[in-house]
């Protein structure tokens, strides 16, 4: 249900909580209109996630943690001091939004622990307390990962992006982009190219709009013209972000990062991984094991409303791959810097 909105959004305006609504930014329509959405029932929040509203792992973790809070308050409305026992089919429904992204579950899990402090009386607003930290503190993580990853690079240079791993995927800044805007702000990046990243267009939709809102030189292109570019010899690093990075160093993140990973390595150029360590999933021995979400096949068969294919044509939809640690060469996060990460590295860096 589309209401009035606080603001228009700009490109740290994912999720926004504002007089106790949760308001989503449409990315399923930017950047072609910048619309929020208001939410006031968890179940709706879940709809989001599903649909895209609301994407990008940190994103999605956030929107999740806001969720949480209108579970909470609809719960306690419903059942008082059985509340409790009233928001688990709310967090159940949250959790089955989409598999890949485990800042989604870290979210979720984060909530519980607080859930299980809490007495009868209504917990509205110290859940509330809890998300706006989520969202803050992965704020703020992006930018001290987005300066850890700018010391990397030498510079100046161009780099190459896949997908969007900006501030509309995160709690804000980016990871990937959060690098990149650390970097052109310290004069090491000429231009980024953007993959547009088929089939959901994330980079010609979301990356493109939030360099060009912050005056950053970008070039479109793509997603199969990233080899070529890679062969002339002008671009020094890759930067992707991730939606769940497994204990040995194995990264899932948008299809086509294995793809550009692999190049990369057969270039001679520098492969890096940017993301918070609620990205991190030590549970988890290695990429084998990472759920890889499958979209509905007409995500790809059709593009703008349009049918591309012919009719009764077969298509698959995987919208996550996973690129091996062996092809990494660093995994940039608040914490610190993971160089051609290991089991034994990733254990050191996440304590
Ligand atoms: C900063 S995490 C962004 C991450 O999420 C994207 O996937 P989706 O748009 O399907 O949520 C993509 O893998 C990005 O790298």
């Amino acid at each position: 249900m589309k209401t009035t909105i606080p603001t228009v959004p700009t490109p740290d305006d994912a999720a926004v909580w504002h007089e106790g609504r949760l308001y989503l930014a449409d990315q399923r329509i930017l950047p072609e209109r910048a619309e929020f959405i208001a939410y006031d029932v968890a179940a709706d929040v879940a709809d989001a996630i599903r649909a895209m509203v609301v994407r990008g792992a940190p994103a999605i973790g956030v929107a999740a943690a806001y969720g949480v809070v209108l579970a909470g308050r609809s719960a306690y409305a419903a059942a008082t001091e059985g509340w409790k026992a009233a928001i688990e089919s709310d967090l159940e429904c949250l959790a089955a939004s989409r598999p890949t992204a485990v800042n989604l579950f870290w979210a979720i899990r984060r909530m519980r622990s607080l859930i299980d402090t809490l007495d009868a009386t209504d917990p509205t607003d110290r859940l509330l307390q809890e998300a706006i930290a989520i969202h803050d503190e992965d704020r703020a993580a992006n930018r001290r990962l987005g300066d850890l990853g700018a010391e990397l690079i030498a510079g100046p240079t161009n780099v190459i992006t896949h997908c969007n791993a900006g501030a509309a995927a995160t709690g804000g800044y980016g990871t990937a982009l959060g690098v990149v805007r650390s970097a052109y702000a310290a004069g090491k990046i000429v231009r980024v190219y953007a993959d547009e990243t088929r089939p959901w267009m994330q980079g010609s939709r979301l990356t493109a709009w939030e360099l060009m809102h912050d005056g950053i030189p970008v070039t479109l292109q793509a997603d199969g013209a990233a080899a070529s570019l890679m062969a002339t010899g002008g671009v020094g690093w890759v930067i992707v972000g991730s939606d769940r990075i497994a204990a040995n160093g194995d990264v899932a993140n948008k299809i086509g990062t294995y793809g550009l990973a692999v190049m990369a390595k057969y270039h001679g150029i520098k492969f890096m991984v940017a993301a918070p360590t609620s990205t991190v999933d030590m549970e988890i021995a290695s990429g084998a094991e990472i759920p890889i979400e499958e979209r509905d096949p007409e995500e790809l068969l059709s593009c703008g409303g349009r049918r591309l294919a012919p009719a009764g044509c077969d298509a698959r939809n995987p919208v996550f791959d996973v690129t091996p640690a062996s092809l990494v060469d660093a995994i940039v996060t608040e914490r610190g810097v993971v160089l051609n990460p290991t089991t034994e590295k990733m254990r050191a860096l996440m304590g």
